[in-house]
């Protein structure tokens, strides 16, 4: 049967982590964790977030792609994935959308993208803000080249991903369910 990666790509308070733990909870999809070197935010937690690392323990993994993001780094392992594959058909992962446009290459069909945006982009700070970020690092995101790229979805995806408008919550949740719906009656 076909195995796909829900790839949720997105600025920073779009909502991807939200979908993430939404389609864990609600369709028992689980989520690939990633690695990185920021630093672990309030109520997150080692291995269920990310796996939190140092610069020198993030060299010694090997990712299937990895990037820097805001002066952080992130990568993604083949393990992970594989591991994710091996109990489930459907898994998903939350990427930046250079990581995103590497998992299409690398995986064709089989990377199901997803781009989370909202209408307003003026709300993403204010959702930052309520989530408990340090205003410094939200500045500091804001700034980001990398923030202002993933504000639009890039033109070589543009065909490819399904787009998904979280302003409302609700109606995100029946625009999830509709998509894995349709996966699962294939
Ligand atoms: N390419 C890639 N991007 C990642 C990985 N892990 C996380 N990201 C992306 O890195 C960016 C920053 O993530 P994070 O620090 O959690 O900030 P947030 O977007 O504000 O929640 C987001 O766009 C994530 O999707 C990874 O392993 N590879
Ligand atoms: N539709 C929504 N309306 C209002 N707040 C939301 C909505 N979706 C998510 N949030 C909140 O916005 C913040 C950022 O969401 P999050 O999922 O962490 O975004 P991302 O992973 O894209 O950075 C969180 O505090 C989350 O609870």
């Amino acid at each position: 049967m076909e195995k796909r990666v829900i790839v949720l790509m997105g600025p920073a308070g779009a909502g991807k982590s939200s979908v993430a733990s939404y389609l864990k909870k609600r369709w028992g999809i689980p989520q690939v964790i990633t690695h990185t070197t920021r630093q672990m935010r309030t109520g997150e937690i080692n291995g269920r977030d990310y796996y939190f690392e140092s610069p020198t323990s993030f060299k010694k993994n090997h990712y299937l792609e990895k990037v820097e993001y805001s002066g952080h780094q992130y990568g993604s392992s083949h393990e992970g994935l594989l591991a994710g594959w091996q109990q489930n058909r459907l898994i998903s992962i939350v990427l930046d959308t250079k990581g995103a446009a590497t998992y299409r290459q690398e995986l064709g069909q089989r990377a199901w993208l997803w781009y989370i945006t909202v209408s307003d982009v003026t709300v993403l700070e204010k959702r930052l803000e309520k989530r408990g970020d340090q205003s410094a690092a939200i500045q500091k995101r804001l700034h980001s080249t990398e923030f202002k790229r993933d504000l639009v979805l890039p033109k070589i995806l543009k065909n490819d991903a399904n787009v998904v408008i979280n302003d409302d919550w609700e109606k995100t949740k029946k625009v999830v369910d509709a998509l894995v719906e349709g996966f699962e009656s294939d």
